[in-house]
């Protein structure tokens, strides 16, 4: 099929080759940021955005986001993470380092909701997701020929009860290496333990009402149900606990007595794009850190 669709660069990316991106976590005490950014200074860094939160100051943990320029980043990158490593010891630090030119590479999971992988598909056409749409893998075949009229590979791998793991072992095999992010695009099938642990807080899905109300199934029909006034969309990382995982972002839109539960869905869907979105974005540009089951964004 032709690719009716032109991936465009509507916006003009600055030039972000030697930018990159440093998260740091650790327990809280004086003294990170100073040697952080006396560090990075050493290392001819220059910092061009911080964001810091101490959760429990004093005692608790400490949290950092940088984004710097560093010249030459190619050969320069590497040094910096070898000598950092005496600074993270230091300060029992978790941390990560980000090149802003590497883009992130997604897998998005659909089923027959389109709405959502819609929201994906436009904004990367638009060149406002700034990330590579590697894949769409669906345990049907409705999508497919939206999704490679766009250009974009699709794999149609069916589910049952009976044959979960075999098609879960596919998907692996579909997206190994390929992808950096999964994303479940109102995907209908639970994700094993076995796939999570290969994701690691690297699987977005969007679940259809403000958590933790209404986890499962047909949340519209239990909040119609419930009579509530609100109804809302949460974006979370998955892990084991169904629709209960780390919180990256959620919206809400007011309801009423007049709405029956197709006004809900129609209302929520709305939501759920938009807030799908938001938390993708967000994790691209690598402003999420999780520390036990709640995230810092630093947006
Ligand atoms: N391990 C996890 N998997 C998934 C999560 C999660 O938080 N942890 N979120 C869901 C999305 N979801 C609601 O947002 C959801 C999807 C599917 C089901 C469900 O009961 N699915 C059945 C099959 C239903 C069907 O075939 O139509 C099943 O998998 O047996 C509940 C909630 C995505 N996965």
């Amino acid at each position: 099929m032709t690719n009716t669709y032109q991936h465009q660069q509507h916006a003009q990316r600055p030039d972000k080759r030697n930018r990159a991106r440093m998260l740091i976590s650790c327990p809280d005490r004086p003294g990170i940021v100073a040697a952080v950014s006396h560090f990075l200074y050493e290392h001819g860094a220059n910092i061009v955005q911080s964001d810091q939160y101490s959760m429990d100051p004093g005692g608790g943990m400490f949290f950092i986001r940088f984004e710097f320029d560093l010249n030459d980043l190619d050969k320069e990158l590497p040094v910096l993470q070898e000598d950092f490593s005496r600074v993270a010891d230091r300060f029992d630090m978790k941390w990560h380092t980000f090149r802003d030119s590497r883009k992130k590479r997604l897998a998005v999971f659909v089923s027959k909701e389109d709405h959502c992988l819609l929201e994906l598909l436009w904004q990367w056409q638009a060149g406002d997701l700034d990330a590579d749409i590697a894949m769409v893998i669906s345990n049907h075949p409705d999508m497919r020929g939206l999704v490679e009229s766009f250009g974009i590979p699709y794999h149609h791998i069916p589910v049952t009860a009976d044959t979960k793991a075999e098609a879960e072992k596919q998907q692996l095999e579909a997206v190994a290496d390929k992808a950096d992010l999964i994303v479940l695009a109102r995907y209908m099938q639970i994700i094993s333990p076995k796939f999570i642990e290969q994701f690691p807080n690297r699987i977005i899905n969007i679940h259809h009402s403000f958590l933790p109300a209404f986890v499962g199934g047909k949340p519209y029909s239990q909040a119609y149900e419930r009579g509530v006034k609100i109804i809302g969309a949460t974006a979370h990382y998955v892990t084991e606990e169904l629709d209960g995982g780390p919180i990256i972002e959620q919206d809400v839109q007011r309801v009423s007595h007049r709405d029956n539960v197709e006004d809900l869905k129609r209302i929520g869907r709305t939501i759920e794009r938009v807030v799908l979105a938001r938390a993708v974005k967000w994790h691209i540009e690598d402003r999420v850190l999780v520390h036990k089951n709640k995230t810092v964004v630093f947006n």
